[in-house]
């Protein structure tokens, strides 16, 4: 017994500063008269905590949620390189279960908080195709998987760099990723090949885009084909971010600035 609080002790002792991902009201109070700094995480700052870093998506892989919290609050300069952070969180639906002590320098960030908060383009409309290709890889396509290819921002530059494979269903229409009816339409145009190409705002601007872009020097992780290719190149020719639905593995990939970000199981979302 007294080695497991002794590991428990050694855990906890000497951090900078302690991140409860989405704490509720009373949890959160009990943190209130101690020393160290508290950082709320969670998908809404509904406890008015100060500092926050708000989620954008669900993360429901534990290392996806503590990377976005820890680079998040880095990046806002509430904690520096090299200090030591207490996450408290939930795994498998098992209220706050979980204590990860981690030194900020330890790991390298991976990009998922600047492609969210950092890009052009509009967090909400990065999280909105993020669902469509969430929900296209939970459901397919009249139940076969179906892949997709999903280009957000800087759409200047990616038509330039992309040429039509077919006529431009969107060529006149003023639509808007979020709309109903046109996560419908692009679940029904990814039967089809290419790509979409949508705006910093969210327009629609284009669905099968050929994208072209030099993929000299891009490096992305073995065994993804040339879907995926485009994609890491697109994101490091135009600050635009991109996100795949794979075909093969079922998994929704994003890149930014020619890199993996962030990798999801739509089963486990
Ligand atoms: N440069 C490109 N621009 C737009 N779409 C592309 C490009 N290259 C491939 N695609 C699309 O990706 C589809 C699948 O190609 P491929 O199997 O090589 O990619 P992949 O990365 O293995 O993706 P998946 O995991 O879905 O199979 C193609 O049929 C085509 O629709
Ligand atoms: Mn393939």
């Amino acid at each position: 017994m007294n080695e497991l609080r002794d590991l428990l002790g050694d855990l906890v002792a000497d951090v900078d500063a302690v991140f409860l991902f989405s704490p509720n009201a009373s949890f959160f109070e009990e943190f209130d008269d101690i020393d160290e700094e508290i950082v709320v995480v969670g998908p809404e700052n509904t406890l008015d905590a100060e500092p926050f870093v708000e989620l954008p998506i669900d993360f429901t892989d534990l290392e996806g949620r503590l990377r976005f919290g820890i680079e998040g609050a880095l990046e806002q300069g509430i904690v520096d390189e090299g200090d030591e952070v207490l996450c408290v969180t939930e795994v498998l639906d098992g209220a706050e279960n979980t204590l990860v002590r981690v030194q900020t320098n330890d790991f390298s960030p991976s990009g998922v908080y600047d492609m969210f908060v950092n890009s052009r383009a509009d967090a909400s409309v990065v999280r909105d195709v993020f669902e469509v290709a969430i929900e296209l890889g939970k459901k397919g396509q009249k139940g076969k998987p179906v892949g997709a290819l999903f280009v957000v921002g800087d759409a200047g530059k990616v038509m330039n760099k992309s040429r039509p494979l077919s006529y431009n269903p969107f060529e006149k229409s003023h639509v808007h990723v979020g709309d109903p009816i046109v996560n419908v339409m692009l679940k029904e145009f990814s039967r089809l090949d290419g790509a979409f190409v949508i705006s910093d705002a969210g327009k629609i601007v284009s669905a099968y885009r050929y994208l072209e872009p030099s993929a000299e020097g891009v490096d992305i992780p073995k065994g993804l084909g040339a879907r995926h290719m485009a994609a890491g190149a697109i994101t490091r020719d135009t600050t635009a971010t991109a996100i795949v639905l794979s075909e093969s593995d079922g998994l929704v990939r994003a890149f930014k600035g020619g890199e993996l970000v962030l990798e999801i199981d739509p089963e486990e979302y």
